[in-house]
């Protein structure tokens, strides 16, 4: 479907591992209502039926919003329920076999940890965006490999699809990450862990 934003920009939320449905709906609307420029569908704890039933109740809430839908992981998940595209890090599908599989004008995310030359490669093979992270500690992944904030500038300099910051961002130190140029920040438990889930993701969403 025909998205508002042909790029990804501005608060790119990352869902928690729930296995609620009906919760995580209400929480991933509110993160929509509040501004949210991409929502990923990231669960490391369901089984293949929950992830079939999660990301396929996301995908018409997302479509409501006219808001992508991204896959983390799972490219047959992707293909089959026609998200809007797909994120795979270095143990995930690789871009050639991605790009047999997935249309030509889907979503591509690639993580690049705190690698730029990954990051070159990636965009050469075809990447629509690239990911860096993560910048600071992070809860739901505490063993990321860590990247410092200067990469940000440094790849935009040298890239030209967008930039996304993951990995322990908040509204403390989110601003850090804007003012080097990125494009998108990636949020999880700063933004589903919210109080005010709507609030949070407005106040992420207007630092863009
Ligand atoms: C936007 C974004 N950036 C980075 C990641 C991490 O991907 P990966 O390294 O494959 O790790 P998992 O998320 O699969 O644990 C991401 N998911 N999204
Ligand atoms: C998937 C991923 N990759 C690096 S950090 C991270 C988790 C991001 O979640 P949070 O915003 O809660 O740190
Ligand atoms: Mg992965």
């Amino acid at each position: 479907m025909a998205m508002s934003r042909s790029e990804i920009s501005g608060l790119y939320a990352i869902t928690p591992d729930i296995t609620d449905t009906g919760r995580l709906c209400q929480m991933v609307e509110q993160t929509l209502a509040g501004g949210v420029g991409c929502l990923q569908y990231r669960n490391k704890s369901a089984d293949a039926p929950l992830r079939l039933v999660q990301s396929s109740a996301l995908l018409p809430l997302c479509q409501r919003y006219q808001v992508p839908l991204i896959i983390n992981d799972y490219l047959e998940l992707a293909c089959q329920i026609g998200a809007d595209g797909l994120h795979v890090g270095q143990d995930d599908s690789t871009l050639p076999a991605i790009k047999d599989r997935l249309a030509p004008h889907k979503l591509i995310g690639v993580s690049c940890y705190s690698q730029l030359a990954r990051a070159v490669e990636a965009e050469k093979a075809g990447a629509s965006y690239v990911a860096f992270g993560a910048f600071f500690p992070s809860a739901t992944k505490p063993n990321a490999v860590r990247a410092a904030v200067s990469l940000i500038s440094e790849a935009k300099s040298v890239l030209s699809v967008p930039v996304v910051a993951i990995g322990g961002i908040d509204l403390n130190n989110a601003a850090s990450l804007v003012a080097r140029g990125c494009d998108a920040i990636a949020v999880s438990q700063a933004l589903f862990g919210a109080e005010d889930i709507e609030f949070a993701a407005k106040c992420f969403s207007r630092l863009f």
